[in-house]
């Protein structure tokens, strides 16, 4: 496993296990198999209806827990610095520890007046140590902006979906100036069209490699965090075997090309579901 240090000296594994969309009866047995396949940092949210499951598999002490590394995110409808505070215990409390690595605002609607008072929550917790890191998801340069002039602790990461056809330079640019890390979210769009990319897949003949090898080891080169999801067996042992081959920077460049600004998820600005 590669690990990187985010902007307040806390480590972090730069390769995850989401689990979106991951049942909560079947969370506890995917999770304890990510574990045993190598993979340290654990990406699951309020909304996933899966913390239960997720803190199953925790509670097996397969690996020390200071070994893991557990984001949760706080949901749309508990925004604002009250209802932050009893969403964050109710987390904590389903997934059965007392505390998480990381703390993120999943959105920053459905009303962009809470977001800094919900942040200043995040802010508050972090102090308690109660989240070893706190940050966002789906935040645009404005939504940091905001952030950075009303709030104290800068975000350590911003979760937001990044894969060949949606890079976020901009974005990228924009934290690595602050210090902020990017998140990679659907890295394989979900599972969709990138991984047939023409391009991609002649990388991965050329590698000896799959094309989604190829995509997560654009993103560990790209220096972001990537937190791929699957309940295949097989595909979770793929997913982290990405440490043994190197993209060049031709390679890299023809990635590059791919960009096309195509979102599979919502777009920030009009994501306004509770
Ligand atoms: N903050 C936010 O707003 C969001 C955060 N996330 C986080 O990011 C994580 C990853 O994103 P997600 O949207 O789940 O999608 P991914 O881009 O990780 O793709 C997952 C899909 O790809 C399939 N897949 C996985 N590995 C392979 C492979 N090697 N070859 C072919 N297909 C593969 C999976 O199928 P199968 O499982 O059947 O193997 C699944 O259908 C989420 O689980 C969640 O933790 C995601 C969306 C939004
Ligand atoms: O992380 C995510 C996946 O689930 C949510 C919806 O149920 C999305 O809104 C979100 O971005």
């Amino acid at each position: 496993m590669q690990y990187i240090t985010l902007n307040n000296g806390i480590r972090t594994p730069q390769l995850g296990y989401g689990v979106w969309k991951v049942p909560n009866e079947e969370a506890a047995n995917a999770v304890e198999q990510a574990i045993q396949a190598g993979y340290r940092l654990i990406d699951t949210a309020m909304i996933y209806k899966n913390e239960v499951g997720v803190g199953e598999a925790l509670a097996k002490n397969i690996v020390p827990r200071e070994e893991l590394f557990i984001t949760t995110k706080v949901w749309n409808a508990d925004q604002g610095y009250e209802n932050t505070l009893k969403a964050f215990d109710e987390s904590l409390e389903k997934l059965g520890i007392d505390y998480v690595d990381l703390y993120l605002i999943h959105w920053p609607t459905p009303n962009f007046d809470q977001y800094v008072d919900t942040y200043k929550a995040l802010e508050k917790i972090y102090k308690d140590g109660r989240a070893k890191a706190i940050g966002v998801c789906n935040f645009e340069i404005e939504h940091l902006e905001r952030i950075l002039n009303e709030c104290e602790v800068v975000p350590a990461v911003n979760q937001v979906e990044c894969h060949p056809y949606l890079q976020q330079n901009e974005l990228k640019d924009f934290c690595k100036k602050h210090g902020i890390y990017i998140e990679a979210y659907s890295p394989l769009m979900n599972g969709t069209k990138v991984l047939e990319d023409p391009v991609i897949k002649e990388l991965a003949e050329q590698h000896g490699k799959t094309p989604a090898q190829v995509i997560l080891r654009w993103q560990l080169q790209t220096d972001v965090i990537v937190i791929p999801k699957t309940v295949t067996p097989s595909r979770m042992k793929e997913n982290i075997d990405i440490f043994d081959f190197e993209l060049s920077e031709g390679d890299m460049e023809k990635i590059a090309a791919l960009d096309r600004g195509e979102r599979h998820n919502a777009d920030p600005n009009e994501m306004h579901f509770r």
